[in-house]
């Protein structure tokens, strides 16, 4: 009997009672209800911790109690963390490790990477940076330029080439284009991109006509496969590959597309976008008698940038598209927290929230003059958690943006707190970090000073690229600037002695600016004293300047200044570059072993300092949240509130036992009037 036709049978036999018996917890009669649906479609709709995960686990382990082979079911998320999260669900209802390791968990780009990698036969330069993708852009507009009619370009703004922030505006809306499978659809429905279809889609016109040719640069036609691809860019030519309706048997054409699904489960599914929805309905369409199970929350929905929409939970959405018959089941109270945290979060969400836990979640609210305040008050927190004996590892710092973790991180380490990072590295490995650190190295000629070759090489690199050192050819004229980068940096990074020698031979080949910046710089670096020297040395350098001239994304030129600004408050402790560079130096050592450490220990022992969207899905004891300001969070650009407050709202629901808001004084954050605090707090 073919594997699905045994799924089929197994799955649907009578299911007065459950076949898999859980541990540690009693399901409610709603999770029992998912668990042993005989539906062969069935979408929950629940609240942020009334355990969807779990419940997923549960629908899992009822299938593997029934029969199912673990390899038969694939469980799709949209990230990593939320891959793990299942796995430790299953693990934590009882799943035997050894089984839960084969179930097929994996995340939507990481499943459309394997399956193209099938048809291509080789993995592709994965392109992550808006810098690395600008030259593409460029060439994009000009290919435009040249070939639109002149009654197109008519229509268009097309801007000179340098302006960071059409790359910017063009990269964001592409994502959001090719999440929609936008250009796409309207080739499938035989139209024609104009500005009407580009309002209908709510895209701009303009920019749409450069991904066209953005897109032909990138996968030209009538070639295998595309020369790069940037994030997201797997599940998107997945998409295209088993989105078109007039490719009915598509899979036929790519070799590891799993052609015997006894089961499809989908987590945190309201973070689906038209192109995750085409592979999930591609998926469904080749394994017709597979049986489907999706999770999501409306309100978790942060991926709207990316194209993200809710709708594709609604039967009403899916029921056509699929043609099966939806089956919706609710999830309605958490077990995660207490009725204190239910009631705030239902205020942000603007619904009502039930609550099961056992435990009471405790929410505290304190205000805080500045950032050092701010960060001091995060110490004092972790420090008396750590007084109580409590797990390091459940007290979280959740960040809205990573150049929050500059003053955090002086702070942490000044403590003597352990801590590790996720969804971003320590602001001492950040690129410009690395350039000032690489230029402390040559001012106190002790480059020698740095253990890790790695970060040697990385510090010689950013040197490199950010001054636009002028490297020759090392054997022929066919090597590529990447080879040409790490000839140059390979006998430097080999001989730590050799440094002040090669920036030397460098710094009057490059840009003239660029070379007037570093002499000031040097001079400064080399010549004074005091706890003002190193903000003056960063003065000399023109960071703002050169974040701008550096960076695509205006919240990254941000970052870099606040990284910098951080680095400041750093060094007017110590009155010489020689302290202030060794200190550097051993701040990154510490983070290096507590780093190895963790990754040898199952579970890492150290708090954690996370960007939000990383911690979807997973929860901890004590969460924390610092720097509830106007302009921060909500964050002042180029956001949509009711992103933020999804985000807010994503934030506030991981915590357990504690909840902490630490907010501006001056300019509060207007999510912390929303959630109606009670007075306690
Ligand atoms: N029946 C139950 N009894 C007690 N605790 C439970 C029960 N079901 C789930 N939990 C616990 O509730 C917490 C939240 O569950 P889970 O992580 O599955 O929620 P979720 O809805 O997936 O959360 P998220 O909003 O992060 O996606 C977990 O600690 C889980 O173990």
């Amino acid at each position: 009997m073919p594997l699905a036709y045994a799924a089929r049978f197994t799955m649907h036999y009578d299911n007065s009672l459950p076949s898999f018996a859980a541990q540690g917890i009693v399901p409610t009669a709603e999770q029992l209800a998912i668990q042993t649906s005989n539906d062969d479609t069935v979408i929950v709709h629940a609240n942020a911790g009334a355990a969807k995960t779990t419940s997923l686990a549960l629908r899992i382990a009822e299938g593997l109690a029934r029969g199912l082979a673990p390899t038969s079911i694939l469980a799709l998320t949209y990230t990593e963390p939320a891959c793990d999260a299942l796995r430790a669900a299953l693990r934590k209802i009882g799943v035997a490790p050894d089984v839960v390791k084969k179930v097929w968990i994996s995340s939507f780009e990481t499943f459309a990477l394997y399956c193209l990698k099938s048809v291509e036969g080789a993995a592709l330069p994965a392109l992550r940076d808006p810098e690395a993708l600008q030259a593409s852009v460029w060439a994009a507009v000009a290919e435009l330029r040249e070939r639109g009619t002149p009654e197109l370009l008519e229509q268009l703004w097309l801007p000179t080439e340098g302006n960071s922030e059409f790359v910017e505006l063009f990269l964001r809306q592409s994502l959001r284009a090719k999440g929609m499978l936008a250009r796409e659809m309207a080739y499938w429905d035989d139209q024609r991109i104009t500005a009407e279809y580009a309002e209908e889609c709510g895209l701009d016109f303009s920019l749409l006509c450069v991904l066209a040719e953005y897109e032909k640069l990138r996968h030209p036609p009538g070639a295998d496969s595309p020369k790069f691809r940037a994030e997201h860019d797997a599940s998107y030519d997945l998409a295209r590959l088993v989105g078109d309706p007039d490719q009915p048997t598509f899979w036929a054409d790519i070799p590891k597309w799993p052609r015997h699904l006894a089961a499809l489960m989908l987590d945190e599914m309201h973070d689906l976008n038209h192109a995750l929805f085409a592979i999930t309905r591609g998926l469904l369409a080749s394994n017709p008698k597979c049986y489907f199970c999706g999770v999501g929350d409306v309100d978790q929905v942060i991926h709207a940038h990316a194209g993200a929409d809710a709708r594709y939970m609604q039967a009403e959405m899916f029921e056509p598209q699929t043609g099966r018959h939806v089956q919706a089941l609710p999830l309605t109270a958490s077990y995660r927290f207490g009725p204190a945290l239910a009631a705030s979060a239902g205020h942000l969400a603007n619904k009502a929230y039930a609550t099961q836990a056992a435990h009471a979640t405790q929410l505290r609210c304190t205000r805080y003059a500045d950032d050092l305040d701010c960060v001091q008050q995060v110490v004092q927190a972790a420090l008396q958690w750590r007084a109580e004996k409590r797990k390091m590892n459940e007290f979280v710092v959740l960040l809205r943006h990573p150049h929050q973790s500059v003053l955090l991180e002086n702070a942490l380490l000044e403590a003597g707190l352990p801590y590790q990072t996720r969804g971003f590295g320590t602001y001492l490995q950040r690129p410009e970090v690395m350039l000032v650190r690489a230029l402390l190295a040559v001012a106190t000629q002790h480059f020698g000073a740095v253990q890790s070759t790695e970060t040697r090489r990385r510090m010689v690199e950013e040197l490199v690229v950010f001054c636009r050192f002028q490297l020759g050819f090392f054997r022929d004229e066919s090597e590529t600037p990447a080879e040409r980068l790490q000839e140059a940096v390979r006998p430097v990074v080999a001989d730590p002695t050799i440094l002040a020698t090669f920036f030397e031979s460098q710094i009057d080949r490059t840009e003239p600016q660029i070379t007037r910046r570093l002499r000031n710089a040097m001079a400064i670096a080399r010549n004074q004293t005091g706890p003002t020297m190193f903000a003056q040395m960063l003065d000399a350098l023109e960071m703002r300047q050169w974040a701008a001239e550096h960076w695509v994304e205006k919240q990254r030129q941000a970052d870099a200044v606040a990284h910098l600004e951080g680095l400041k408050q750093a060094a007017a402790r110590f009155d010489s570059v020689a302290a202030f560079f060794e200190h550097l130096n051993q701040a990154e050592v510490h983070f290096e072993k507590q780093r190895e450490h963790s990754k040898r220990s199952a579970k890492p022992a150290e708090l954690c300092l996370a960007d939000i969207a990383q911690v979807k899905g997973l929860e901890f004891e004590h969460v924390v949240l610092p720097f509830l300001a106007q302009g921060a969070f909500p964050a002042a650009e180029r956001v949509s509130m009711v992103d933020e407050r999804k985000l807010m709202y994503v934030a506030v629901t991981r915590a357990r036992s504690t909840l902490s808001l630490l907010v501006s004084q001056a300019q509060p954050s207007q999510f912390v009037a929303e959630m109606q605090l009670a007075p306690s707090a």
